[in-house]
């Protein structure tokens, strides 16, 4: 099936959606069984352990080695964003795209301490989508070609994606699906995101009350997505489905990306099990978030950057796990005691 030329309406999505895999039991059962073998106690290597499996389920390799992992950092802009609902103007998405080309932004130190792949996206970032307090942000086709576009990232061979994001304001339009999506109230899901004053933030609520105001009950996935989203969340919503699909196992960052995951989980609460979360965001309802949905993320670093960062730093223990199960020996290549039985 090609993805490249023509925007998919919804329900082709919904399709994919539907067709995804489940984990590879056999692949699984392999990590298992060779894990039991290798030259430490049962379970000493806890989290380790359980990721090992994951890769291996996720990515239906049973000896899973990560040889391309990439960090794709989805960049645009949002015209909410002028409505001071964030810290810094739009202007610094451009900026920042420079910046990430130029190797001067976290992600970018990230990356090269753990030996990641890093590609940015540029979705737009001169032309804001319509403020989502006034208009749609997209419309089904815009959103289906930006989920498709989201889709070609894991393009080339690679074997681990981490979800990255850049878009000055996109912490309320994260916020609004959010709300859309799993109800409450605006407070239940604003923050200070780059770190907006009390006045921000009296804004950013009314702003996701307005924008969900405008939703008028919608209860549809997609539509949510397209109606208060953005499109660095619909080409996000694309990979996390293509990873299912491909069998490239999934790393969500923080707040904005778990808002396109959750996209997903509301289409199929199992679309999300070859997803791993990296890490609590410092923005207050991203635990929220994943109490709903029941995810727990590896770790709580007091975070609140996006571009991938948390999502970089899980994807170094993810990759360690890996070459820790297929380098170990086993008791009996290593001529070591295993436990008397
Ligand atoms: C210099 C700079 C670098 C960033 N890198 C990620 N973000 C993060 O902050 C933005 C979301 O927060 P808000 O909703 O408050 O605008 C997004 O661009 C996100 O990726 C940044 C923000 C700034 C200012
Ligand atoms: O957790 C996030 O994704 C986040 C938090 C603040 C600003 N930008 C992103």
């Amino acid at each position: 099936m090609s993805l490249s030329d023509t925007a998919l309406p919804f329900d082709d999505f919904r399709n994919l959606v539907k067709s995804m895999p489940g984990p590879d039991e056999d692949a699984l059962a392999a990590v298992r069984a060779r894990d039991a073998e290798l030259t430490k106690p049962a379970g000493s290597l806890g989290k380790l352990e359980e990721i090992v499996e994951w890769l291996a389920a996720w990515s239906g390799n049973a000896k899973p080695k990560i040889s391309r992992p990439l960090v794709a950092v989805f960049a645009t802009a949002h015209g909410v964003a002028d409505q001071g609902v964030s810290a810094f103007p739009s202007s610094v998405n451009q900026q920042m795209v420079e910046n990430f080309s130029a190797g001067g932004a976290a992600i970018n130190q990230i990356c090269s301490a753990n030996d990641l792949g890093l590609k940015i996206f540029d979705l737009a970032v001169e032309i804001p989508t319509p403020s989502i307090t006034e208009e749609d942000a997209l419309d089904e086709s815009n959103c289906a070609a930006t989920m498709a576009y989201g889709m070609e990232a894991l393009a080339g061979g690679i074997d681990l994606a981490c979800l990255g994001e850049m878009g000055i304001g996109n912490t309320t339009v994260a916020a609004a699906v959010f709300n859309g999506l799993f109800g409450g109230s605006a407070e239940d899901w604003i923050g200070r995101g780059t770190g907006v004053d009390d006045e921000g933030l009296a804004r950013k609520r009314a702003a996701v009350e307005t924008a969900v105001a405008r939703l008028n009950g919608e209860k549809d996935p997609l539509e949510i997505l397209r109606k208060v989203g953005g499109r660095e969340i619909a080409a996000m919503v694309g990979l996390i489905i293509a990873g299912r699909l491909q069998r490239v196992p999934v790393i969500v960052d923080g707040f904005v990306t778990t808002a396109a995951a959750a996209v997903v989980y509301a289409m199929d609460p199992k679309g999300l099990d070859h997803c791993l979360f990296a890490h609590v965001s410092a923005e207050a309802a991203h635990i929220r978030a994943l109490n709903i949905m029941e995810k727990t993320a590896l770790l709580d670093f007091g975070m609140r950057l996006g571009e991938g960062s948390g999502a970089a730093i899980a994807a170094g223990i993810v990759k360690t796990a890996a070459e820790t199960h297929n380098g170990m020996a086993t008791f009996e290549t290593a001529g070591v005691s295993n436990k008397e039985s």
